[in-house]
């Protein structure tokens, strides 16, 4: 199976450099338009799909943004591997504002958004015990090390709805109760449904400030995190560009199962699902239907 890279840049990344056959392309969904066109390449040799999370130009808010559309339009593409790139708040001391954490646990805390492709005539559980993809994680990690980019490998992201960021006691519940290493606003429920559809995702924290709870550095300062932003952006970017390097063109199955996540996650009888339901999981879920 061929590698498509999907990249899902965050706040302060709108567009990547360097995509061979450039285009930006407008992929309709059933569940709805898209944060924005994707802008689609290849780089390195393998096909490439980048789709700014919160639009050019920054016009959805983390709960406005369509999270469902947005992994339905890259799966309709054929990306297999999603990097989701995001700003992100510290907990910890040594997760300085520049450094990247590659994340691989979240405590979910959202709630105003559509979490799941599945619903009433089509029901699906899948697990997320391990919601981010250790092989492309590890790809991740090893292209931020070649770019000198302090990288800490493992972390917690708790998500909060935002738009506001957190009081002081909650970023203490977080820190000191949960035990949580970063936080932000995106990456649920983005990551549960890549899981739906089969895809791997991984999770490059991109941190920017020490949210409120550290007493030297006081309340989180929208100005500082926009600073941060711009280099942490430029760091991204070239991370980005050694990944199809990493990964190759070529594709095995996932060894952790995330591109099978489907395989008994179905309950709804064939013959009491919902043939609407059908049609609009046609991508999402399309392998096992
Ligand atoms: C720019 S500060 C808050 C904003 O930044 C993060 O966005 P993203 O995850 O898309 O990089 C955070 O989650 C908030 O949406
Ligand atoms: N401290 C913070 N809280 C939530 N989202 C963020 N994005 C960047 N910094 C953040």
């Amino acid at each position: 199976m061929q590698t498509m890279i999907g990249v899902i840049g965050g706040s302060g990344v709108y567009q990547i450099d360097g995509l061979e056959g450039a285009d930006w392309v407008t992929v309709d969904s059933p569940f709805g338009a898209p944060s924005d066109a994707i802008l689609t390449g290849r780089l390195g040799g393998v096909p490439m799909a980048f789709l700014p999370r919160h639009g050019r130009g920054h016009v959805h808010t983390p709960t406005s943004v369509p999270y469902r559309a947005n992994i339905d339009a890259l799966k309709r593409l054929g990306v297999t591997d999603v990097i989701a790139v995001s700003a992100c708040g510290s907990f910890r001391e040594e997760m300085a504002p520049g450094d990247f954490v590659i994340v691989d646990q979240f405590i979910d805390r959202t709630f105003a958004r559509e979490k799941s492709f599945f619903g009433p005539g089509l029901v699906a559980h899948v697990s997320v015990a391990h919601p981010t993809c250790p092989r492309l994680g590890a790809a991740c990690a090893a292209a931020a090390r070649a770019e000198g980019i302090t990288v800490h490998e493992g972390g917690t992201y708790l998500a909060m709805e935002g738009p506001q960021f957190s009081s002081l006691a909650e970023s203490r519940l977080y820190r000191e109760v949960w035990g949580c290493d970063v936080i932000g606003m995106t990456n649920m429920p983005e990551a549960k449904l890549a899981r739906e559809a089969e895809l791997c995702y991984a999770s490059v924290a991109m941190i920017t400030d020490y949210d409120s709870w550290h007493p030297e550095h006081g309340s989180v300062d929208i100005t500082q995190i926009v600073a941060t932003l711009t280099g942490n952006a430029d760091k991204a970017r070239a991370l980005v560009a050694r990944l199809p390097g990493l990964l190759g063109p070529e594709r095995a199955p996932c060894p952790h199962g995330c591109d099978r996540a489907l395989d008994h996650a179905i309950l709804t009888a064939p013959g009491a699902r919902d043939p609407g339901m059908v049609e609009r999981l046609s991508a999402v879920a399309g392998r096992v239907l």
